[in-house]
């Protein structure tokens, strides 16, 4: 099934209350519809979320240490115990070294959790692959928050990954990330080859999340 990753940022307008409404609003979707659709809210939401709604719930980020001395750190133990499906990994917008995403990777397999590795084009995509995570995120920078879809504007970009992660590992899914808003640009994302999309403000900021998120998923 396709994967649709709804990543709430630190928008106030996926946080809190909103945060929560928001989770709901893709749990309702996802039953009318054949993708897989889960969401990232910020780490002090997902307590609440996870008790209240039925979906599955990915973090945004995870620290690549364990339980110890370490302040202000989230361990994957942290994600795992707080019942989490997994977590973004090196995000655009979170980025870790090397050696930190090779660690998580390993640690989400042996705790269960599943990792979604971002990248910023098709080197760090092959990269990225090479670790064998669940997925690769391949997100240009320039593009996010955009409103320039990934899909569209940078058609190779995405082709290319595809190519170069499953040539590492043919088990790995690729997803694609930036300026998703549409049913098109899935579409167009899934013409390229990608097993789905990673977005965020083409739902989180819409005036109307609810209709952004039918739109989204081809119920409009
Ligand atoms: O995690 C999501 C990506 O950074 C894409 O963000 P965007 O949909 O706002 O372009």
């Amino acid at each position: 099934m396709k994967a649709v990753i709804i990543n709430f940022k630190a928008y106030g307008e996926g946080s809190g209350e909103r945060a929560l409404a928001l989770a709901k609003a893709v749990k309702e979707i996802s039953e009318k519809v054949d993708f897989y659709m889960a969401i990232a809210p910020n780490f002090l939401d997902i307590p609440e979320i996870v008790k209240s709604v039925d979906i599955d719930v990915f973090a945004q980020h995870a620290d690549a240490v364990s339980y110890g001395s370490h302040t202000g750190r989230i361990t994957p133990e942290m994600l795992k115990e707080k019942g989490v499906k997994g977590s973004l990994i090196n995000h655009s917008e979170r980025r870790l070294r090397l050696a930190d995403i090779d660690y998580l990777v390993s640690k989400f397999k042996e705790l269960g959790l599943t990792s979604v590795v971002c990248t910023n084009n098709v080197s760090t995509t092959r990269a990225a692959a090479a670790l064998s995570p669940d997925y690769v995120a391949i997100e240009p920078p320039e593009l996010i928050g955009s409103g320039i879809p990934v899909s569209k504007a940078e058609p190779e970009v995405v082709e290319n990954s595809v190519k170069a992660a499953k040539g590492i590992n043919p088990e790995v899914k690729v997803l694609c990330g930036a300026g998703i808003a549409t049913y098109e640009d899935v579409v167009a994302a899934i013409d390229l080859g990608a097993d789905g999309v990673l977005l965020a403000s083409g739902v989180v900021k819409a005036s109307d999340q609810k209709r952004a998120l039918e739109e989204l998923v081809g119920l409009r």
